[in-house]
């Protein structure tokens, strides 16, 4: 449905995005991850047709999307982007910002409608508070409700639940994945977060030196992560005989030619993070206890499941 040929962009004299190509099918969930810097935020605001390409064509079907040089009005109706600096009205409600767009014509449906939005970024206790009142955790939900309302075929997703607490991020993000697969709208979430991907992209993209460095299912780029870059996403990892190894994949043994020197234990709830050192590189593994400093520990890799 959505349709990436060959795209470079520049910002002036910056070239951010060389030669980049992939598509996105109706009601697909596409993730770009990279480094800061690396162009995911560019890449978004050049798909909604906020600049112009260097070189390239976007297409929505069989329309080519337009930067300001041909199109006067950025944006299309098929598609929302939810920026990391939220644009609302401040001085009015929350529920004025959701239903802003929806129509005057139908106030009952309007009503519904944003009764339903609200429930989706849990936002219902708060319908009647000025935006300005709100946290940004808060404000960022009303953008995204304000986005879904007249249900596009596409949204872009900057960084989606950056600002909104450990408390709530869990069940929003479930809550607004589900219903985009539900309703069949497409979305390309621009992330740092690998639990905005894992469980809800069905592929995901790696942006790297201007360039895509791969596009492939998560699960596939999990269990096969061509570069340190991609490992480094998902887990900690060390280096071992050339092979990337998660931390997850090494347990103690009682003997093996991998001895390590125990540097620091991490609690992560579950397990304990440990960092320890071999041949002069950091190793990490998974361990259920904390080890003491300069313990000399045995590890073996576990196969790939
Ligand atoms: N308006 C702009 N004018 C000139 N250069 C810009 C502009 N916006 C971004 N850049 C540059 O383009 C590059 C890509 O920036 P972009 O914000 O797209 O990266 P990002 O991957 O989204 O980063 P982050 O993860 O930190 O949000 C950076 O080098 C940045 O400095």
């Amino acid at each position: 449905m959505l349709q990436v040929k060959n795209l470079s962009f520049s910002y002036k004299e910056t070239p951010v995005l060389n030669n980049i190509s992939f598509s996105v099918k109706p009601g697909e969930h596409l993730s770009i991850i990279g480094e800061s810097g690396s162009g995911k935020s560019t890449l978004l605001k050049v798909l909604y047709g906020k600049y112009d390409l260097n070189e390239g064509n976007i297409y929505r079907k069989e329309t080519e999307i337009l930067g300001p040089k041909f199109n006067l009005v950025v944006g299309y109706d098929f598609m929302k982007y939810v920026a990391q600096e939220f644009d609302l009205m401040p001085f009015t409600s929350v529920a004025e910002n959701i239903g802003k767009h929806l129509s005057n014509f139908y106030p009952e449906e309007k009503q519904e409608r944003t009764k339903e939005l609200l429930e989706i970024v849990e936002l219902t206790p708060f319908a009647n508070t000025k935006v300005k009142l709100l946290s940004g955790g808060q404000k960022q939900r009303v953008a995204l409700a304000r986005a879904l309302a007249n249900t596009p075929e596409i949204l872009l997703l900057d960084e989606p639940f950056s600002h909104i607490d450990n408390f709530k991020k869990q069940s929003l993000r479930r809550n607004v994945f589900r219903y985009l697969k539900e309703k069949n709208i497409a979305c390309i979430v621009a992330t740092h977060d690998k639990e905005d991907v894992l469980g809800f992209a069905d592929s995901m993209i790696v942006l790297n030196n201007k360039k895509l460095l791969a596009h492939d299912k998560p699960e596939s780029l999990y269990r096969n992560p061509k570069t340190p870059l991609i490992a480094a996403f998902f887990e900690e990892f060390s280096i071992i005989s050339n092979e990337i190894v998660y931390a997850s994949r090494l347990q103690v043994v009682e003997n093996s030619d991998l001895e390590v020197t125990v540097k620091n234990s991490y609690f992560k709830g579950s397990y304990y993070l440990i960092e320890a050192v071999w041949n002069n590189e950091n190793v990490y593994f998974e361990h259920r206890e904390a080890i003491n400093r300069n313990t000399k520990t045995c590890l073996s890799v576990v196969d790939k499941k």
